[in-house]
């Protein structure tokens, strides 16, 4: 015998209720009403640098292209005290105060690589890690005219920031080599990434036969 169906709520916010806050981040207790109209709450964190009608940052995936070069995705390789270990990421960063999320991209890149960059898309505000926190970002792609002469000697001004370049057509197999020589852990964007490559480069007719 099935049990009657529960009256559905649109889920809304109650409250929220800050319970620790630093100088960059704060956490939150969240009330809620959740979809079955029950009231709940959540554990949530927040960054305090938010600027208003903005993403928390930018990440950047930047393609350098060089006469006879394979194009090459410029990536960074840092110490995260979070993580207790370096990681693998694109380049990336927060938005300032009247920043755009194309002109903190060009910024970020510059600091952290050294390579001047021409935005050429944009993603929407995308969220992070939404159990966890608020944090959002915006994705900008960028090319680098790695002929270009401010380009093919590009001077970072991170000096704890490993810059890295890997071959877009072997992107995840690059990655995977990486992370068997040493203990580096890869941004998730970074790793779906790649395989989103792969899949492109190697099996493009495979999602053709798949039905929706
Ligand atoms: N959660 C953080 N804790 C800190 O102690 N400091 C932090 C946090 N988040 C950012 N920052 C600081 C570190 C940098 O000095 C600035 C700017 O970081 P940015 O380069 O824009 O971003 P990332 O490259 O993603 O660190 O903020």
């Amino acid at each position: 015998m099935s049990s009657p169906p529960k009256s559905t709520t649109i889920p809304h916010i109650v409250k929220e209720e800050v319970i620790a806050s630093g100088k960059w981040l704060k956490l939150e207790k969240t009330t809620y009403v959740d979809p079955v109209g029950n009231t709940r709450t959540w554990e949530t964190t927040k960054r305090t640098t938010r600027q208003a009608n903005a993403a928390d940052g930018v990440g950047i995936i930047a393609l350098l292209k060089r006469t006879l070069h394979k194009d090459c995705v410029v990536m960074v390789k840092q110490f995260r005290p979070p993580m207790g270990c370096c990681t693998l990421e694109f380049p990336a960063g927060l938005i300032d105060e009247g920043e755009s999320a194309e002109t903190a991209a060009l910024r970020e890149l510059k600091e952290e690589t050294g390579y001047k960059g021409e935005v050429v898309g944009v993603t929407p505000v995308t969220c992070l890690d939404p159990g966890l926190s608020n944090c959002t970002t915006q994705i900008v792609m960028v090319n680098i005219n790695g002929d270009d002469l401010e380009n093919t000697n590009p001077t970072q001004q991170l000096e704890f920031v490993e810059v890295l370049l890997l071959p877009l057509d072997e992107f995840q197999s690059k990655i995977d080599d990486l992370m068997k020589k040493e203990k580096i852990v890869v941004d998730s964007k970074v790793y779906i990434y790649g395989m989103g490559m792969s899949q492109a480069f190697f099996k493009p007719n495979e999602l053709r036969v798949l039905k929706q």
